[in-house]
């Protein structure tokens, strides 16, 4: 039986508003979803992009999306290396998600920020938390030496605290493989962490580097100051090469002492081992238990018989095999470390189960055992001492510790939930309010500002959020309470959910298993609505094949956007459908708080963005920004790093009296905080670690090194090395070694060959800046990666990645717009522009485009409210080849709108929108380009 003329116009009254919404979500300022990740709040900012907490819609679990342009040259080898490492004193890489212009990683979530956030805020950290923590670190450098691959950027930055206090190493920028002793290059890293070999230029061991680097981590931590910083970087380098740490003997035991003394020893070969390392009298017992917790998951990994052989991973693959899901589909994304978002799925998943396996099983005798203690009156003034280490409040470790949390498990498991956890929490926070104040007062008045902004402690809050207190709720009782946001109720038909002792486990995995039911849903939705109004079938499939090109490429390339993992034919059919998609937008309810009525369209974008469509929508920038010295002054230390040029120029302009052994300089110095570099001048050496492994280069700066030093004894910097214009010789050298085509070419292999490895994205465009003006100082500086700017779009940025060098901004004007839909636009619209010449249509749409606009037009003016005017809709009928189907799909409006622009005065003017502006904006690009070339010939 037809529909009736009324439920016809409902059906089409519902398409409008659904589109709008859809309209008004590509065009809105805000990000709020990415993949199967909601944003929720910018929690920090790296020098190629910005940090977000996300949850994962599926599991409702938090974990962090670091986003990072393509033009980071270090972004590749960073996944590539991370990606490998699957060890708990690493953060975790769950997902990659790659989108046109930027790539996103789904990483662990570490409240606890920066362990030099940690170490500012607490001015030194007590010894038994520094053998803890040093520890940890030092086990996560082992395990990655185990795998041959060398960190080469440890520093305190790159250790991030997890919500128990425990170390995380981060940051696999500058990784490399490294088989045993061989010898590297490549200048990288940050100059206060940097070896002796390194400051020199000569030829390292990465493994060796690592462990001066963790001497330099140890001493910081113990002492507060850093051993081998000076105003002037080459101050710096010269005490690195000639001087000796102080140490102060109120902070310093003897053991600390005879430990960094080893790690810091100038030739690498008197260095220790990792295990040497882990088995120093200073670490114990912290040390011997991780280098045996360390050897065995290394020997389990080699071994292979690490992944689904668990009872938790064995328990955690039936039940998503119960609910439909394609069980061998997650095995291959895991053993391939595909990095897609079953892998996601799946990694947040078994997480979460063996936190509850954890919850789940108190240690009752131990729990018993510790009454006395926790009734004894001295335990109230150890209290007192141990609020001062926050970090060790969270992660018990001593046995009085781990008897007391364990009680308070016990004891709240069988108390009123509501009394017990909310007291415990206010007691907890009470306590840790404490060393704040104390140390916000002792704070410069820009840290001071910046804990204003942005408490540090993340260890350490004030006010427990609804979300911590769930937590500790949850770690107390066991069970997960269900609050208006977040409730779930366990779904009946979810395989082991009648599990009595697992009500968070049940909750989480009903989560998943009801966001993907409700997509599947949605399919036989549409399934069922296009039956109902067959009449109404040719507009529905118009607007729904639109999106249904971007959906079907998005079930079939798993790294990009949401995958639908459910195993079901009748879902397997309904993908197939061309003309269900328009549907789905059909409203739903949601179960979260911060989703808007736009939910449905939301999910929408999520299965046709990011990486499908291209589509990224600019990020919220109201968000409270953590304020990084790095970061805000990376621009003004470009010469921080290794940068040989930078340093001359400094040299040359100073009349350098160095004092040996001048003493220490506090954290709390204003200076900027130390940035990590790679040297211009390796710039050969660096395409030759790709293309010879290691070999040493052909391109050396001999006798660089003594040059660039003050005299040992005098400090005084040799007039030769003064007027011989060693900036211009370094320039020259940096100019031969871009010019060095061959490991040019090498490189770009090896790095497209990386990226590909796990991503399905187009090529990034290639761009030739190797020409640049030989005038100005700061061209001295340019990047010594330029090799690698040939390869990617730089941005327009004022600062660049871990240093310094490559922070001239080369402004060429081709990336002026580097907003997300603008860039769309702008590839859209230079496609257009470029084949504009030989159509004199103007507009150039392929049929079925064409088609669709105009049922959509059709549509729009049916519904009862919608944005966009006919007029703008109009569309031309000039067949184009497109290769970037969905995208084109997704633009469609956008493009004709922009073309219809000129007609329809009334039509918001959106600079994205406008096609014709954007064609100026090239020309205007390549004039600045050209310029530039004249400058530089
Ligand atoms: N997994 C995480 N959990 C919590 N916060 C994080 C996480 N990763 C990064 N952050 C926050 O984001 C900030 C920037 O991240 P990160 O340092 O990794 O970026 P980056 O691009 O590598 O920066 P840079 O190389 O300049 O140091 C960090 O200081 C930290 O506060």
């Amino acid at each position: 039986m037809s529909p009736t003329k009324a439920e016809q116009n409902q059906i089409k009254s519902i398409i409008g508003n659904s589109y709008n919404r859809l309209y008004n979500q590509f065009n809105s300022e805000e990000l709020s979803e990415v993949g199967n990740y909601k944003i929720l709040k910018q929690i920090g900012e790296g020098s190629f992009g910005k940090v977000y907490l996300v949850s994962h819609k599926p599991t409702h679990r938090k974990v962090v999306l670091k986003t990072s342009d393509k033009s980071d040259p270090n972004l590749v080898r960073e996944v590539f290396y991370h990606r490998q490492f699957d060890f708990p004193y690493i953060t975790k890489l769950y997902e990659v998600i790659v989108t046109e212009t930027k790539v996103w990683m789904a990483l662990e979530y570490c409240p606890g920020k920066e362990l030099y956030e940690h170490l500012l805020m607490l001015q030194r950290i007590p010894l038994d938390e520094c053998a803890k923590l040093f520890s940890q670190i030092a086990s996560a450098v082992h395990y990655a030496h185990s795998l041959n691959c060398v960190h080469r950027d440890l520093k305190l930055e790159n250790i991030l605290l997890d919500k128990k206090g425990n170390a995380k190493l981060t940051d696999f920028g500058f990784t490399r493989e490294c088989v045993s002793k061989c010898s590297l290059e490549t200048i990288c890293g940050t100059t206060v962490y940097m070896a002796p070999e390194l400051t020199q230029r000569k030829a390292y061991d990465g493994f060796k580097i690592d462990i001066w680097s963790l001497g330099i981590i140890l001493y910081t931590m113990i002492n507060g100051t850093m051993p081998f910083d000076e105003d002037d970087e080459t101050k710096t380098k010269w005490k690195i090469v000639h001087g000796f740490p102080s140490f102060n003997d109120n902070f310093m035991s003897h053991d600390a002492k005879d430990l960094i003394r080893r790690l810091l020893a100038k030739c690498p070969t008197e260095r220790p081992t990792m295990k040497q390392i882990l088995s120093h009298p200073f670490l114990q017992p912290y040390g011997q238990i991780m280098l045996s917790k360390t050897e065995k998951i290394i020997k389990r990994q080699r071994a292979g018989i690490t992944q689904f052989r668990s009872r938790s991973e064995r328990k955690l693959l039936k039940r998503l095999r119960q609910s439909g899901f394609s069980t061998q589909s997650i095995k291959t994304s895991i053993q391939k470390r595909k990095c897609d978002s079953l892998s996601g799925l799946w990694l947040l998943l078994l997480e979460h189960e063996r936190a509850c396996e954890r919850v789940d099983y108190p240690r009752r005798s131990r729990s018993v055992l510790s009454v006395k203690k926790v009734f004894d009156p001295q335990l109230s003034s150890q209290e007192a001492v141990e609020s001062q280490q926050p970090i060790r409040k969270q992660n018990p470790t001593s046995p009085t510790e781990v008897r007391k949390s364990s009680l308070k498990k016990i004891l709240s498991k069988n108390s009123d939930a509501n009394d017990l956890p909310g007291s415990f929490v206010k007691r907890r926070t009470q306590r840790q309010e404490q060393p704040l104040q104390q140390n916000t007062q002792k704070l410069s008045p820009v840290e001071h500002k910046k804990e204003t902004i942005d408490p540090p402690g993340s260890t350490v809050s004030k006010q427990p959020s609804r979300q911590q207190l769930q937590q500790s709720l949850v770690h107390l009782v066991g069970t997960k309470t269900n609050d208006s946001t977040n409730s779930v109720s366990p779904s009946k038909d979810v395989g082991g959910s009648s599990n009595p002792s697992g009500g968070k486990k049940n909750g989480i995995f009903a989560k998943v298993t009801k966001f993907f039911k409700s997509k599947k849903q949605q399919y036989n939705n549409s399934s069922a609505n296009n039956n109902s109004v067959n009449s109404n079938r040719d507009m529905e499939c118009n607007n729904g094949s639109r999106q249904n090109s971007s959906s079907r490429k998005s079930h079939s390339t798993p790294t990009v956007g949401s995958t639908h993992p459910i195993d079901d034919t009748a879902y397997q059919d309904k993908k197939r459908s061309n003309c269900s998609e328009s549907l789905n937008s059909l409203p739903k309810g949601s179960n979260q708080s911060t989703a808007k009525d736009q939910d449905t369209d939301t999910s929408q974008l999520n299965d046709v963005s990011p990486g499908d469509t291209g589509i990224e929508l600019r990020a919220h920038s109201d968000q409270r920004l953590l304020k990084r010295l790095k970061s805000t002054t990376s621009s003004d230390i470009s010469g921080q790093t290794s940068a040989g040029n930078y340093d001359v120029e400094t040299v040359s302009n100073q009349n350098i009296q160095l004092t040996p052994h001048e003493g220490h300089r506090s954290l709390y110095f204003s200076r900027p905080r130390p940035v990590s570099g790679i040297s211009e001048l390796s710039n050969d050496t660096f395409n030759s670690e790709y293309s010879t492994d290691g070999n040493a280069s052909s391109l050396r700066v001999v006798d660089f090194s003594k040059a660039n030093f003050p005299h040992a004894n005098t400090g005084e910097v040799s007039s030769d090395f003064k007027s011989r214009g060693i900036y211009k010789h370094t320039l020259d050298k940096r100019d031969t070694s871009i010019m060095s085509s061959t490991s040019s070419i090498s490189e770009k292999s090896s790095r497209t060959d990386s990226f590909y490895d796990i991503t399905t994205s187009s090529p990034p465009m290639i761009m030739d800046i190797r020409k640049t003006k030989k005038t100005a100082v700061a061209d001295s500086v340019l990047p010594r990666i330029g090799a690698q700017h040939t390869l990617f779009p730089r941005q327009n940025r004022n600062s660049s990645r871990r240093g310094s060098i490559g922070r001239k901004t080369h402004n060429r004007g081709l990336n002026k717009h580097t907003s997300q839909p603008q860039s769309i636009i702008q590839e859209e619209g230079s496609l257009n522009s470029q084949e504009e010449k030989h159509n004199s249509n103007g507009m150039i749409l392929s049929p079925r485009q064409s088609l669709v606009m105009e049922e959509n037009n059709d549509i729009l003016n049916q519904g009862d409210e919608h944005t966009v005017p006919k007029s703008t809709l109009s569309a031309s009928k000039s067949p184009t080849h497109y290769p970037f189907e969905s995208s084109v799909a997704l633009l469609e409006g956008q493009v004709n709108v922009g073309e219809a622009r000129g007609s329809s005065p009334k039509f918001p003017t959106s600079s994205r929108m406008s096609v014709p502006s954007l064609a100026t904006e090239d020309d205007e690009a390549l004039r600045i380009a050209d310029q530039e070339d004249n400058y530089s010939d």
